[in-house]
């Protein structure tokens, strides 16, 4: 396995998709067991575009007046918009723990569905990009995010078009890229939590980091309720590599094979970081949004998965849309409550 060890989040070699994809499926499918997450090497995605996309989200949340940002806030209901300290990442897995953020973290969140889905208002700061933003998310969808499905789906045991084919970037999904903007901490704030820990919900989630570390990862040893003593595992940034994890609609899919792990963000471990703003954006990728939210079928070893009540509706959830809709209500509450 191409790793840095294994107590290490292991490091995969996609250039091997078109000569070997057997063997390169069955090692993702067996890191997807156990670890949730993997870096992608030679990805195919050009690094000068991820580049320009952090520059758009820089100039974006560093130039524009916070009337601006805050004139299209996030909304539970599209998952789109802006948001600030708190809010859209209170939706908390059974085992999450309740991390406290510092009041002083100046965390920023702009959340953007792709047009297919939505036609989304954008504060005029922002909408001027939005094409190039656009394409950047069509060409995530079509170069890393349908080929990893199908690798994911062949270590499944599915054919290579079965996972691509539910999750269209023509068709309505929600499917987001979320642009965050951690403002570099003062030497003395000791805040440790940036966003707390939780899983992800869609399929894949595609993360990219400004070469500023800080991403957490529940090692693999770790199960249950998260105890006060766990030593969670720093994700380096890897130049030139993503970040990928596994989400709950995954899990759900593949019957509890593929396991959607507790993540969240602290300060750097790397001293030299501390003074700098990061930067990440995270793809997070679903399927059509009318697709069942079951164990496909064909995937040996699969155990079917109760969905829960929905907090919405209060019926048992079957489609990815309820899914998605009782998860971010549920997030709701939680930050009601919080107040
Ligand atoms: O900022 C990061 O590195 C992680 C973001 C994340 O986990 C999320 O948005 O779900
Ligand atoms: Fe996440």
């Amino acid at each position: 396995m191409g790793s840095l060890g294994p107590e290490n989040i292991p490091v995969v070699d996609f250039s091997r998709f078109d000569t070997d994809l057997p063997s390169l499926a069955k090692e993702i499918k067996e890191i997807c067991e156990t670890w949730g997450f993997l870096y992608l090497k030679n990805h195919g995605l050009e690094q000068n575009k991820v580049d320009r996309m952090f520059n758009i989200s820089e100039t974006f949340f560093t130039t524009t007046p916070l009337e601006e940002k805050a004139s299209t806030p996030w909304n539970s209901i599209y998952n789109a918009g802006y948001d600030a300290k708190t809010g859209t990442e209170k939706y908390m897995h059974e085992n999450g723990a309740k991390d406290v953020v510092s009041s002083q973290d100046g965390k920023e969140v702009f959340v953007i569905r792709k047009h297919q889905s939505y036609d989304q208002p954008m504060p005029p700061a922002l909408r001027r990009f939005n094409p190039e933003i656009q394409q950047f998310m069509a060409e995530t969808h079509q170069k890393i995010a349908v080929r990893l499905l199908a690798c994911l789906g062949v270590g499944l045991g599915l054919t290579r078009d079965r996972l691509p084919e539910i999750h269209k970037h023509e068709s309505p999904s929600y499917t987001t890229l979320r642009l965050i903007y951690y403002p570099a901490l003062q030497q003395a704030d000791n805040a440790p939590i940036r966003l707390p820990s939780h899983t992800d919900q869609g399929v894949i989630t595609i993360l990219f980091q400004n070469q500023i570390a800080g991403l957490q990862v529940r090692p693999p040893k770790y199960t249950g309720k998260i105890s006060e003593d766990e030593v969670w595992l720093d994700a380096p940034v890897i130049p030139g590599a993503v970040l990928i994890n596994i989400g709950e609609t995954m899990t759900f899919f593949s019957g509890g094979l593929m396991k959607s792990t507790l993540h969240r963000v602290a300060r750097s471990p790397n001293a030299e970081d501390w003074g700098k703003d990061r930067y990440s954006m995270a793809y997070f990728c679903h399927p059509n949004q009318d697709t069942l939210l079951e164990v496909i079928q064909g995937i040996e070893g699969a155990n079917k998965r109760e969905t829960p009540v929905s907090c919405v509706t209060g019926r048992q959830v079957k489609t990815v849309k309820d899914w998605i809709e009782h998860r971010h209500s549920m997030g709701r509450q939680e930050a009601m409550v919080a107040k």
